[in-house]
């Protein structure tokens, strides 16, 4: 590096970056309301008609200036690496060619609003992102640029220092990527700005305003770009959207706390992050027990009894058909708020009940029923105050002018004064009347309108049994329907719910009772998306009322097929106008050794999916350990020890069901020093130094440095199911995968071409 022609140049900006960004720490500290108030004048003395991408930037700086403590931190760990990259760009218009040097935030110069850093998210450093060098043109703010990109470059920098600088031009491999790769994992998902591949940067820039389904390989980045795209649209829709606005569901506890590492890096640690579970039971503020879709699977696999009825129900609850009940169910309910009473109160029509209902059907037609019967109520509330003045004056007039007929017209004094006694009797009863009725009219007159609670509704549907029946006839059998609702309706007695019931309910929420807006989201990513059901994303979508959803998932990783997607196109078709669906084939987790074998399970799925394409990166085979001998577990516990002296740091033993967790964990825990083995069942927090035992349904979407499948009793059969659990198994390794078992069949191995991996006892 140090022969290299750009050398000094390139040590001296370093060392320039560096020394701006100690003045610009010092200057916070010292004063940061002078240099606020400073940089705000400068913009508010920009030409506003100027959309270029600087007016844009003076903005965000302008913002950037305004920084918290906790900004001012991340700021002092930029400066150890301020930038991964630069680029050499000519705009067509412009008479010379700029240098821009790419970091994870903006850094402007405070007196020439010169980029001393250009945020990785910003317009122009897509090109980076994209193609090669050579011509270009990008979108900033409606408008395209055009230009040529003379030189890529990609920087080393740790601790402030320039380890390595190289030039990506058409025929380099990309370096820094490789270096990437072949670093160890802890525990925790990182964050990937300095080598986004090509196919990656489109799913993070593809347009903001629709929603984007992204089918991906395993180990493809859907999580990481998720995030990084969540991370791309607050920062270019900052004036519209806040990172508490932002949903990421995940599939559990475990999984947010992998993926929470990277969102302070990016900017969104402020989003929620939750389950569906979680968030179905903040929005409907109900207290039910859920029984979750791994404890449906469990039970699948630890063969039950009654699983293959259990597995039917959980499909129809989350399938296109259960909207089309609901919806009819939803319209029965309706017509109990259908009132047209008139609104009396001592005789005089207030309210015309006519009206009401038009109100209810009409006007607030885009309302959910509740928020339409509050609506109603306070518009009797203000009728009945502004009539009330009305009909009293109405009344006294009444009887004033009987007054003044008995008065006038009544000649026999004793007559006339019985006739004026009886009317100023009336007349005051009456305007006692008009006072008293007024107060409670709207109370009494609301009566007529239902007033039920969301479990009411719930249960309702599946107890009252012919309006059950003749809702689904059409769809079930009688038995199946009987299964359904003596199956929901001994849960509920439990106070139990099926995990497929939440969609169910956060369906009836949405029309019958709408969201608090606290709970609102506007913008949703869902991850491991192809696990949630049709209702799921319906029911979703029609609480949220937003399009603007990322959603990421493998179907070849489908594992709770039985009531997740088999395809994307009815998301693609029903439920979401104009998607944009991407893929991504590449794979960066794993080495190609790995994710042969890997792709030789894949192809022997029904699932007709690519093949995933690993990155060139090498490493040794996967091998096969015979768990039948004796001291098998000093054996794994040797190989353990080895790999541990290689330099790995993350580790998983991972076993089919939670019972054979449970018997690898008991097998081997004498072995292993103390407190090294973590047995993870649920959502614990998983530790960073130890060994961790975790079933696959768990180890979905994590990844290790190296991964061990034992099987000591369960072994994973030809089917489907199987399959898919043996997928997703295999693909998280980063770099080393052992099979333990007594047989290669118990991997299905025996399907594999036998040059794939490496068979220890014939080796021997
Ligand atoms: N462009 C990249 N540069 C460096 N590392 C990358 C890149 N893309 C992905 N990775 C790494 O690949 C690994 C897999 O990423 P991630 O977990 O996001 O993939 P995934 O598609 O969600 O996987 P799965 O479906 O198996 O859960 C992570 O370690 C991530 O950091």
């Amino acid at each position: 590096m140090k022969e290299h022609p750009d050398y000094q140049e390139e040590l001296d900006r370093l060392t320039f970056t560096k020394v701006y960004m100690d003045s610009v720490i010092a200057a916070q500290q010292s004063d940061q309301e002078t240099l606020k108030k400073r940089q705000e004048s400068t913009v508010a003395s920009l030409d506003f008609k100027d959309s270029s991408l600087k007016y844009q930037d003076m903005l965000t700086h302008a913002n950037f200036m305004k920084m918290s403590r906790e900004q001012l931190e991340n700021l002092k760990k930029l400066r150890k690496k301020p930038y991964f990259a630069r680029i050499d760009y000519h705009r067509k218009e412009k008479p010379e060619r700029e240098i821009f040097y790419i970091g994870k935030v903006s850094l402007f110069d405070r007196e020439t609003q010169q980029p001393i850093i250009l945020d990785w998210r910003s317009p122009l450093a897509n090109v980076y992102y994209e193609g090669r060098v050579g011509d270009v043109s990008y979108e900033a703010h409606g408008e395209w640029y055009e230009g040529n990109v003379s030189l890529k470059r990609q920087y080393s920098i740790e601790e402030g220092k320039l380890l390595d600088f190289r030039d990506i031009d058409i025929t380099t491999k990309d370096d820094l990527l490789q270096d990437s790769l072949s670093q160890n994992a802890d525990h925790r998902l990182t964050e990937i700005v300095s080598t986004i591949q090509e196919e990656q940067n489109r799913v993070i820039r593809a347009d903001l305003r629709k929603p984007i389904v992204v089918q991906g390989a395993a180990g493809s980045g859907k999580t990481t770009i998720a995030l990084h795209r969540v991370s791309y649209f607050l920062y270019t829709l900052q004036d519209i959207f806040r990172p508490e606005e932002m949903l990421i569901l995940a599939p559990n506890r475990l999984f947010i706390d992998y993926m929470k590492e990277v969102l302070p890096e990016l900017g969104v640690e402020k989003a929620r992050s939750t389950t569906f579970v979680d968030y179905v039971q903040l929005i409907t503020g109900h207290t039910f027990t859920v029984q979750t879709q791994h404890e449906t699977l469990m039970n699948v696999l630890e063969h039950s009894g009654e699983e293959k009825a259990i597995l039917k129900m959980a499909e129809w609850k989350g399938s296109m058909s259960i909207q089309t009940v609901l919806d009819h169910f939803i319209q029965h309910v309706k017509k109990e708020f259908l009132v047209e009473e008139d609104l009396k109160i001592a005789g005089f029509r207030v309210v015309n009940g006519k009206k009401m209902k038009k109100l209810f059907l009409e006007d607030y037609s885009y309302l959910p029923f509740y928020k339409r019967k509050e609506k109603i109520r306070q518009i009797l509330i203000s009728d009945v105050r502004r009539k009330k003045k009305v009909m009293l004056e109405k009344m006294t007039k009444k009887y004033d002018d009987e007054l003044d007929r008995a008065l006038y017209g009544i000649k026999d004094a004793d007559k006339r004064k019985r006739r004026v006694s009886f009317l100023l009797d009336q007349k005051d009863a009456k305007l006692k009347q008009i006072e008293t009725e007024s107060k409670k009219a709207v109370r009494v007159y609301m009566k007529q309108y239902p007033n039920a609670s969301l479990s009411e509704y719930f249960t309702r549907f599946y107890k009252e049994e012919e309006l059950f029946d003749t809702l689904l006839e059409k769809y079930l059998s009688k038995e199946d329907r009987q299964f359904m609702r003596t199956h929901t309706l001994e849960q509920l007695n439990k106070n139990k719910v099926d995990a497929e019931d939440l969609a169910m309910l956060l369906y009836l929420q949405a029309n019958l009772y709408g969201l608090d807006p606290d709970y609102k989201a506007k913008k949703v990513v869902m991850d491991e998306a192809q696990d949630y059901s049709y209702m799921e994303f319906v029911s979703l979508k029609r609480a949220l009322n937003t399009d603007l959803f990322t959603i990421v998932g493998d179907l070849a990783q489908g594992i709770y097929q039985y009531r997740g997607l088999k395809q994307w196109q009815p998301i693609l078709e029903h439920v979401f106008r104009e998607p944009n669906y991407l893929t991504l084939q590449k794979t960066y987790r794993t080495t190609m050794e790995i994710m042969e074998v890997a792709n030789s399970i894949l192809t022997s799925m029904d699932a007709n999916l690519p093949l995933a394409e690993p990155v060139l990166r090498r490493g040794d085979q996967p091998s096969f350990h015979y768990l039948g001998e004796e001291g098998w577990e000093k054996a794994l516990y040797e190989e353990y020890k080895r790999l541990k002296e290689e330099g790995f740091k993350s580790f998983a033993l991972i076993g089919k069901t939670v019972k054979e967790c449970q018997m690898i964990y008991h097998s081997l825990s004498s072995y292993f020093p103390n407190e090294s083995l973590q047995f993870i069942q649920g959502n614990e927090e998983m530790k960073k130094d130890s060994v961790i035992i975790l079933p696959v349904y768990l180890a979905k979407g994590l990844e290790f440095d190296c991964v061990f499948l034992v099987n000591q009793n369960e072994s994973y059969a030809k089917e489907e199911l199987d399959r898919k659990l043996l997928y997703v198994a295999m693909t998280r390794p980063l770099h080393r995968l052992q099979f333990w078992a007594q047989e290669q069949a118990s991997f299905l191995l025996n399907e594999v071409d036998s040059k794939y991996f490496n068979d220890t006892q014939l080796s021997k």
